[in-house]
């Protein structure tokens, strides 16, 4: 498990840092409270894979899609305001989940028994207006 402080301006190099320690992983799950910072360091991430269309917090819909310079698609979904995990299941996260696909996932907590196995964790915590902690692991279940 990596832990460090991160300002605004250290979001892009994070980002970068994140793409390289995460690998093969497509599925991440932030973790943190409200205005921890989740929806900012994921347009930071989707900034650095070169995102074509404007990111902004997925307020009506469960899951928007973003497609990147290189036509790669990537997903972010929005599970807050979720309150049944069928929901889940109809939207068909399962078919997300394993599309190979970036799977960029706030408010996981929500998805109950749909939590994906194995998965990149990135936890956001506030530690003054500025300055946020990050921690990062890997999570398999599954072994
Ligand atoms: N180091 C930092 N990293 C990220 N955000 C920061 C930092 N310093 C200040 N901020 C500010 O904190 C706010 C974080 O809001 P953001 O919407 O990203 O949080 P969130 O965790 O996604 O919350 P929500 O669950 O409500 O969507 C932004 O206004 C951002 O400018």
């Amino acid at each position: 498990m990596i832990e460090k402080e991160y300002l605004l301006g250290d979001l892009p190099s994070l980002s970068e840092e994140l793409l390289s320690v995460a690998g093969k992983e497509r599925i991440w799950i932030f973790q943190g409270q409200m205005g921890a910072g989740k929806t900012t360091m994921i347009k930071a991430i989707c900034d650095h894979l070169q995102v074509v269309d404007p990111v902004s917090s997925p307020t009506f819909g469960i899951v928007n899609h973003y497609e990147t310079a290189q036509g790669q698609t990537l997903y972010h979904f929005d599970f807050y305001r979720m309150e049944d995990p069928m929901e889940a299941l109809d939207i068909g996260v399962e078919e997300y989940f394993h599309s190979g696909n970036y799977c960029l996932i706030e408010w996981a907590e929500n998805l109950g028994g749909f939590i994906p196995e194995q998965f990149f964790l990135i936890k956001l915590e506030v530690l003054s207006e500025d300055k946020r902690k990050i921690t990062y692991q890997h999570i398999d279940y599954a072994h």
